[in-house]
């Protein structure tokens, strides 16, 4: 199927058109895709997510799931195709205008945590919020680390925190600018069971809490019937999606 989805009811956020992401063929001229112009990473996938909808993202290790996941944030343009987010498509922006609306829009989470090292826990939250021009930078950043329960760390540097608690760090810094979409690269892929399943919690309470749009690529089959509806990516086509929590009839 070509990935257009069930209606979720609610109107979209996401609207991505036909993407297509073709990089340079190998030198060795040998292309799985048959693609005699480059290897097409992603084959024309189209998706709506509706506002506050949460979306699991899943396939095998090389579909092409973080490669989407870089379109939707802006990180990266299609070859073809078109990503239109709260109205606005990213490809009519330039770069600079591209990083204001990706500061205003989406938090990205990473699997790994992507701190700044050199930056305290509190400086890594302050960081979108002084993007933002935002003068209750301290005061809201405290608060964001509180509520992923870290107000006993807002001085430790990344390497004085664990795992799990560097991943808070990067959810309070995600969720402190309140964006209307978050994206989640497999958040709890460095992380032991008991570790992630705490994050997730606080992932979905966070999401819920704020109405935020969240799309998560996960390899844990768990955490994708966490969310409302399930994409299956292969060989770069998004070949099946499944309505799930909330949408179920
Ligand atoms: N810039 C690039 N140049 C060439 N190939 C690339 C590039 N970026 C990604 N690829 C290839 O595209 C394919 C999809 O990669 P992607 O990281 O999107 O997969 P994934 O589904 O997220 O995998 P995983 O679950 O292992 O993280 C892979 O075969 C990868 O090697």
């Amino acid at each position: 199927m070509d990935g257009e989805g069930f209606p979720s009811g609610r109107p979209a956020l996401i609207e991505a058109e036909d993407l297509w992401l073709t990089v340079p063929a190998r030198p060795s001229g040998v292309n799985p895709t048959g693609n005699p112009g480059g290897l097409d990473i992603l084959s024309g996938v189209s998706l709506r997510v509706g506002e506050g909808e949460a979306v699991g993202i899943v396939g095998p290790s090389g579909s092409g799931k973080t490669s989407l996941l870089m379109l939707l944030a802006g990180l990266e343009r299609p070859t073809r195709g078109r990503v239109r987010i709260a109205g606005t498509v990213l490809g009519d922006l330039d770069e600079n205008a591209l990083a204001r609306f990706r500061r205003r829009t989406t938090g990205i989470v990473f699997q790994s945590f992507q701190l700044i090292p050199t930056m305290t826990a509190l400086e890594n939250v302050l960081v979108p919020l002084e993007l933002a021009g935002r003068a209750d930078g301290v005061a809201t950043a405290t608060a964001a680390l509180a509520a992923v329960g870290l107000d006993g760390r807002l001085g430790h540097l990344p390497t004085e925190l664990s795992g799990g608690e560097q991943q808070r760090v990067a959810l309070a810094r995600a969720f402190v600018t309140q964006p209307r979409l978050l994206l989640a690269d497999e958040p709890t892929g460095n992380l032991d069971t008991r570790t992630g399943e705490s994050v997730m919690a606080l992932m979905f309470s966070l999401q819920q809490q704020y109405g935020t749009t969240l799309v998560l690529i996960t390899h844990d089959p768990a955490l994708a019937a966490r969310c409302d509806r399930r994409l299956h990516v292969r060989d770069g086509r998004v070949t099946a999606d499944h309505p799930l929590r909330r949408d179920d009839p």
